[in-house]
């Protein structure tokens, strides 16, 4: 349907006007905290370092105001991709008085956006070389953002999206924990998966907070912005599914021993021997939490278990949570018992037979 504008804004309305002419009222599905000042919105463009000439990918767009502080840096390319269509008149007026860019809209999901050939060729890098002139920006919808970041942190590492145009950067924002956690350093409280699955592959810098009173209507908490440059080499070098299981299992019981959450890896009937072999050679010392562990250390727990899961495949799909491993902890663990009542009745009539 087309849209009647009201051209008494001239000559591009507010980010406040345009939310108000279009009636737009926040979703709270679509996590939609909206950024409307104009210094906010620069400061987070700033955040991705030098940018013009570059090819911008925005997600999550809304009204605009990101949008905007991009297209003043006199961007080449500038794609978004926002799920909710009500904010496609004010984005077609954006892109009406972007002169100098070519800019795309598409109204859908970012989980499920293809980025390949998304951006024009020439701008590909060697992935080795210096960083390609795109980068990917964008104020989270804090709902999807740990699985959005997850995702694209396995694109990083097959180099596939987005990233087979190099090693492209983002600048996110995050719920302020999440961010925290993002960039956490060993030791730190903060520590935690994200921690480990990130700074694997990109390097990762916390850069500044947002207070949620900047945010319309304001969220419960306040917001991280956060840089990543993918790593020329990540520091564990197995497939991302595997590092993501051993790094998953490890961080199971953060405050406990890593040897209690290390044997969540392993059948029962195995997990003593299998543990002791990751244990000895991460050399983790016997007292030490998920936590505490660096990152060369998560890379020979990840070596191990490949190795481990060569020599007994079968290992690879075993899930400690599925009903059918339940099934054999119990069986398992009523062997034992069995066993150990069985030493006791033998050990009570040697006992008898001595009287
Ligand atoms: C936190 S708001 C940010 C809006 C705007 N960039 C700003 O800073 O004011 C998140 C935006 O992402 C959009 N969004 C939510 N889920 C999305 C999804 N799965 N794919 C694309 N956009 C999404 C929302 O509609 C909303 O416009």
């Amino acid at each position: 349907m087309p849209v009647r504008v009201k051209h008494k804004f001239h000559p591009l309305p507010t980010v406040r006007d345009l939310i108000k002419m279009y009636k737009i009222r926040a979703e709270k599905q679509l996590a939609q905290n909206f950024l409307l000042c104009t210094k906010t919105n620069r400061r987070i463009v700033n955040a991705a370092g030098k940018i013009k000439n570059n090819y911008i990918f925005e997600v999550g767009p809304g009204p605009g105001g990101i949008t905007r502080a991009i297209l003043e840096k006199n961007v080449i390319g500038l794609t978004v991709v926002e799920k909710d269509k009500r904010f496609l008149p004010g984005l077609e007026l954006i892109k009406d008085t972007a002169k100098h860019t070519e800019m795309e809209i598409f109204i859908g999901d970012i989980l499920s956006f293809n980025m390949n050939q998304r951006f024009p060729d020439e701008l590909k890098e060697q992935w080795e070389d210096g960083l390609p002139k795109i980068k990917i920006l964008g104020n989270l919808p804090f709902n999807i953002s740990t699985g959005l970041i997850l995702k694209w942190l396995e694109d990083i590492s097959n180099q596939n999206g987005a990233w087979s145009y190099g090693r492209v950067p983002l600048t996110l924002t995050f719920q302020k924990e999440v961010a925290q956690r993002l960039a956490a350093p060993i030791n730190s409280k903060f520590r935690s998966r994200l921690s480990v699955m990130s700074q694997y592959l990109c390097d990762v810098n916390h850069v500044y907070n947002i207070p949620a009173e900047k945010f319309r209507p304001k969220p419960e908490v306040d917001a991280g912005v956060v840089n990543f440059v993918p790593k020329v080499e990540p520091l564990i070098k197995q497939p991302y599914p595997l590092v993501e299981k051993v790094v998953r299992h490890v961080f199971h019981y953060r405050q406990k021993r890593c040897q209690k959450s290390i044997s969540t890896l392993f059948p029962p009937d195995q997990t003593v021997e299998y543990t002791q072999e990751m244990i000895r050679a991460a050399e983790i010392d016997d007292r030490a939490r998920p936590f505490q562990l660096a990152i060369e250390q998560y890379a020979q727990l990840c070596e191990k278990y490949s190795e481990i899961c060569q020599h007994d495949p079968l290992l690879r799909d075993y899930d400690y949570r599925s009903p059918s491993s339940a099934a054999m902890r119990r069986e398992f663990r009523h062997r034992k018992r069995e066993e150990m009542l069985g030493v006791r009745d033998e050990q009570a009539s040697t006992q008898e037979q001595h009287l």
